[in-house]
């Protein structure tokens, strides 16, 4: 069995790497290509590699990944760039014969207005978040590339939606990462500089959920795993989509106060409010996983605990991108 896994060097990617060499399979059977060996909106590139590797599975966890700044100062780069890469690899995957694909979503797909927690039969009811629209909108046509290749060709193409995850491997850019890494570097920076101040965008009242990479990682690979029957028994063909969350969220001042213990910062937090605070809540309903038998375990506060320690080992070669 050999698996492509596009994306091995990002945060998500790489824990699955981590997690697919933990349990036994052997590093030559991960097919893995870097952005620069393989630029996957290049379709005549991506057509190449899959037909001369030929995989027996492909894990998609390449995109273009950013926060709230990053998706509304370049959303034409979000949402070419995030087209252009589903479309190449689900179709040149489906070209080279590879019956069984996971990819990787997100929460933004869901409506800005839906009722909490967000079931995955809330996609396509209403109008989405405009900081992010042009990513939600490439990422809901991932789940669809992947059904509609299901219900035409008889492929087994899974999707899973992510909630807003963080840990090791994440990017600590300071305007275009997420909201965890973004607090987790200013922070530690205001404790080491004797900054008495530290800046939050936007009002801290919206609400956010945080799963853990490596919990991620897992869920992934156990949505992967699951047999056919017990996927679609649980799944729709037109609404095959499964959320992966913790089923509980912070407020983003919660977040602050939260990220402020751990790094030891006893200062004043103030918020910027001329910075946009994006959807109210983002809460996912995690159910159909759960029925499935997989659920998170990494609490919020363990896990930020150990992404702060491998920050501080890796301060000076963290991705900043
Ligand atoms: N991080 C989060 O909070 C969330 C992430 N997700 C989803 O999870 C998945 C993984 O995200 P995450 O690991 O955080 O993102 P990262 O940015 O950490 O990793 C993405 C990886 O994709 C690679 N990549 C991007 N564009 C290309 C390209 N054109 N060709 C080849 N490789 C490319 C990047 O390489 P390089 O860095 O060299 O460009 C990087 O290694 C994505 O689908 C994302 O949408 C969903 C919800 C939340
Ligand atoms: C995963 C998800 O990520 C993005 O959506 P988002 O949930 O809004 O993610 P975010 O982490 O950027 O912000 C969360 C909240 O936190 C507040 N906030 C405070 N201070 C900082 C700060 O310093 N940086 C950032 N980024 N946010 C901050 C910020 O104002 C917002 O209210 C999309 O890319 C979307 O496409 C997507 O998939």
């Amino acid at each position: 069995m050999r698996v492509y896994l596009a994306g091995h060097r990002g945060m998500v990617g790489g824990a699955i790497h981590r997690r697919l060499i933990a349990r036994g399979m052997a590093e030559g059977d991960i097919l893995v290509r870097t952005h620069a060996e393989l630029d996957l909106t290049d379709q005549g590139a991506v057509r190449a590699f899959m037909q001369s590797e030929r995989p027996d599975a492909v894990i998609l966890a390449a995109a273009k990944v950013g926060g709230i700044h990053a998706n509304n100062t370049y959303p034409a780069d979000f949402i070419y760039e995030n087209l252009m890469i589903e479309c190449n690899v689900i179709h040149q995957a489906y070209d080279a014969g590879v019956t069984r694909l996971l990819q990787l979503g997100s929460s933004c797909i869901y409506p800005r207005a839906v009722p909490q927690p967000m079931r995955e039969d809330a996609l396509l009811t209403g109008v989405l978040e405009p900081t992010n629209e042009p990513y939600a909108v490439a990422k809901i046509a991932g789940i669809k590339l992947c059904e509609s290749y299901n219900r035409q060709h008889g492929t087994d193409y899974r999707s899973v939606m992510p909630t807003n995850l963080y840990g090791p491997g994440d990017n600590f850019h300071p305007e275009n990462s997420h909201v965890l890494p973004a607090m987790i570097r200013r922070f530690h920076e205001a404790v080491r500089d004797g900054v008495r101040e530290v800046v939050i965008w936007g009002t801290g009242t919206p609400r956010r959920e945080f799963l853990h990479v490596d919990d991620m990682a897992e869920a992934s690979l156990f949505v992967m795993d699951l047999d056919r029957a017990s996927y679609d028994a649980n799944t729709d063909p037109m609404l095959s989509h499964i959320n992966v969350g913790t089923g509980t969220d912070v407020s983003i001042a919660e977040l602050a106060q939260m990220v402020a213990g751990i790094t030891g910062f006893t200062g004043q937090i103030v918020y910027d409010t001329t910075k946009p605070d994006g959807t109210a809540r983002k809460l996912m309903d995690v159910s159909r996983l759960a029925d499935m038998g997989w659920r998170a375990r990494t609490g919020l506060h363990e896990g930020i605990s150990g992404t702060y320690e491998w920050f501080q080992r890796h301060a000076d070669t963290v991705r900043e991108k």
